[in-house]
């Protein structure tokens, strides 16, 4: 069986997230990198797959899904050993997906809203009430954790992978000093996500080389 095609950049927090639930649930991938600057995500070809043009993009033998949080729970309930990372029992699978929804509809949105402007129109600060609203979430996340180890209760689940590519990068922004929970939270994701360092450090870096400039600004 050739496995299914992730078209995917390193930078981007979604892409991230999948490649960490990916290797978290043992999942094999044939990685493609896009770029997005060449504008490789708007030609023809890949408009027929996405066309929303974004990133990550999954081809599975001519079935095409985007958006990280549908391209995670489709791949884990189909190649996934077992349902740990996804479980099947509703009310687990309730919580993840509400952790899934608040990390595509509040954090993704915290990041983009700062980064497309700087990377796209040129700006070079960034307004206070943005950093305001990453702190308010992550004020949500240190409730979500509670005495819990992982974002969605005692195991780890696919509301880790997506939620930790996106925190990552918005420690760029806020860091955690003020989050405790969130903080230690962060360390065991990369103490404990298998293949943790090569799915989001590097990306990591790069996201924090493009904008960690602005952060003195904030
Ligand atoms: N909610 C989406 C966000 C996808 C997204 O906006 N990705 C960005 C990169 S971080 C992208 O592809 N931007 C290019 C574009 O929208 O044309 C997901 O989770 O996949």
């Amino acid at each position: 069986m050739t496995p299914p095609i992730l078209y995917s950049t390193d930078a981007s927090p979604p892409c991230r997230g999948v490649l960490l639930a990916v290797a978290a649930a043992g999942i094999k991938l044939n990685v493609q990198e896009i770029h997005l600057m060449d504008g490789e995500h708007r030609k023809e070809e890949f408009l027929k797959m996405n066309p929303q043009h974004t990133l990550p993009t999954l081809d599975d033998d001519g079935f095409h899904i985007w958006d990280s949080h549908a391209i995670v729970t489709y791949l884990v309930d189909k190649y996934a050993k077992d349902d740990s990372m996804y479980p099947k029992d509703l009310q687990k699978r309730a919580v993840i997906n509400q952790r899934l929804h608040f990390d595509n509809s509040i954090l993704f949105p915290a990041i983009r809203e700062i980064a497309a402007p700087i990377l796209y129109k040129g700006v070079t600060e960034i307004p206070q009430d943005r950093i305001d609203f990453i702190k308010q979430n992550f004020e949500f996340l240190e409730i979500f954790l509670g005495n819990s180890d992982w974002m969605a209760g005692n195991t780890l689940t696919l509301a880790d992978t997506s939620i930790i590519a996106s925190v990552t990068s918005l420690m760029v922004f806020v860091p955690l000093d003020q989050y405790p929970k969130l903080a230690a939270w962060v360390k065991r994701c990369e103490d404990k996500i298998p293949g943790y360092a090569k799915a989001n450090t590097a990306g990591v870096k790069i996201f924090h080389n493009l904008f960690g400039k602005f952060f003195s600004k904030a």
